[in-house]
């Protein structure tokens, strides 16, 4: 079945349907990663958003319920290059369009990425909608410029758990408080398996409900939308920072964690998606790669000396990708050291975590 993209600046592409057939829209975004397709799709950070994969060949490893960091695939919709009915993973417990069928995603094949890339790459990330029941170009170029803009979006709310949950660990050495704004799991079981046990807390938990269950430390987590836009845990989040207990934030949590101490977070013009970015430690004077999905970012000039240190950047932009908070015991990074998909190389900012919830509890 015949399928079209339409992006809000007018540019329209054909090509095949995978999926569910209908109609979906969002922000279109790429990611860079090689591997990982289901990963990405079900990272809870990229709800309402359109993914494109840079890769050419998607769905020939198929799905497995490990891959998954979500119950479901959060994107809004799916584009790939050349997608592959076909595959071949003794693991695999079933094939990707079944897979995006099953949960009524919407995708797109046979679409020229490298083109659609390199147009968002020099115009700037844009809605864009998806249909293969919509056949008129111009109704479908209506839609993209009507649907919701990425900024001022609250979303997190559409991707966090209606109730607290708790996560045991076997060695049960630190009490981990969670604020889920939409967590990947794979951050959760990073915690997990260094001894923590979790209680997982709804996006809009109070200070006193997160508090009241005695943490260890305070972890805020990544997820979808604008920021600046999910003003219900702003006074959470303040005086988790003012609390002493340790606080490490990643990706959405380093941004809340940001604007809570004054310092500004902006939209980006593109934003970094991909588990091949280069970061720098600026502390240790190395370089990670990393995994990275954020389309909203701290601008350098914003962060004042007395409120936080720069402790890594971007080296293919020179974005900021990390600080040290100076008025609270608090450290957070833009970019994903879970790295599901991704290299290992930043897992150690979990070490951190311990080891500062150690130093606390001494
Ligand atoms: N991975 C995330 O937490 C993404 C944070 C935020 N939604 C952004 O796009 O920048």
């Amino acid at each position: 079945m015949k399928a079209r993209i339409a992006l809000s600046d007018g540019t329209v592409h054909e090509g095949q349907l995978i999926g569910h057939p209908g109609t979906c829209g969002g922000e279109l975004c790429f990611n860079t990663s090689m591997t990982g397709y289901q990963e990405i799709f079900t990272d809870p950070s990229y709800f309402g958003q359109l993914m494109m994969m840079t890769y050419p060949h998607i769905g020939n490893y198929g799905v497995h319920p490990d891959y998954d960091e979500a119950p479901r695939p959060m994107v809004a919709g799916v584009i790939v290059r050349a997608f592959s009915a076909d595959y071949s993973n003794d693991q695999a417990e079933g094939g990707l369009g079944e897979y995006l069928s099953r949960h009524e995603i919407t995708g797109i094949t046979g679409v020229d990425t490298r083109a659609l890339v390199r147009h968002i790459r020099n115009k700037g990330v844009m809605n864009a909608v998806i249909s293969s029941e919509i056949t008129d170009p111009d109704e479908l170029v209506d839609r993209a410029r009507r649907w919701a803009p990425m900024e001022g979006l609250e979303l997190a709310t559409q991707a966090t758990r209606a109730e607290a949950q708790t996560m045991a660990s076997e060695t049960n050495k630190f009490k981990v408080a969670v604020v889920d704004y939409g967590v990947k799991l794979s951050i959760l079981k990073n915690l997990i398996a260094r001894g923590c046990t979790l209680r997982v807390f709804p996006a809009k938990s109070t200070f006193e409900e997160i508090t009241a269950w005695k943490p260890d430390g305070f972890f805020l987590s990544n997820g979808p939308g604008d920021p600046r836009a999910i003003t219900y845990t702003t006074d959470t989040v303040a005086r988790i920072m003012t609390d002493g207990r340790p606080v490490f934030g990643i990706c959405l949590g380093h941004q809340l964690m940001a604007l809570s101490q004054g310092i500004a977070v902006e939209k980006m013009f593109v934003g970094h998606r991909g588990a091949n970015q280069p970061v720098k430690n600026l502390i240790h004077d190395t370089v990670e790669i990393t995994t990275q999905n954020h389309g909203f970012g701290v601008p350098e000039a914003g962060v004042p000396a007395d409120k936080a240190d720069i402790s890594h950047i971007n080296l293919n932009d020179g974005t900021v990708e990390g600080l040290r908070f100076r008025q609270a015991n608090a450290f957070s990074v833009q970019y994903h050291p879970e790295a599901c998909p991704g290299p290992h190389d930043s897992r150690y900012l979990f070490d951190e975590f311990i080891h500062r919830m150690q130093a606390h509890k001494a």
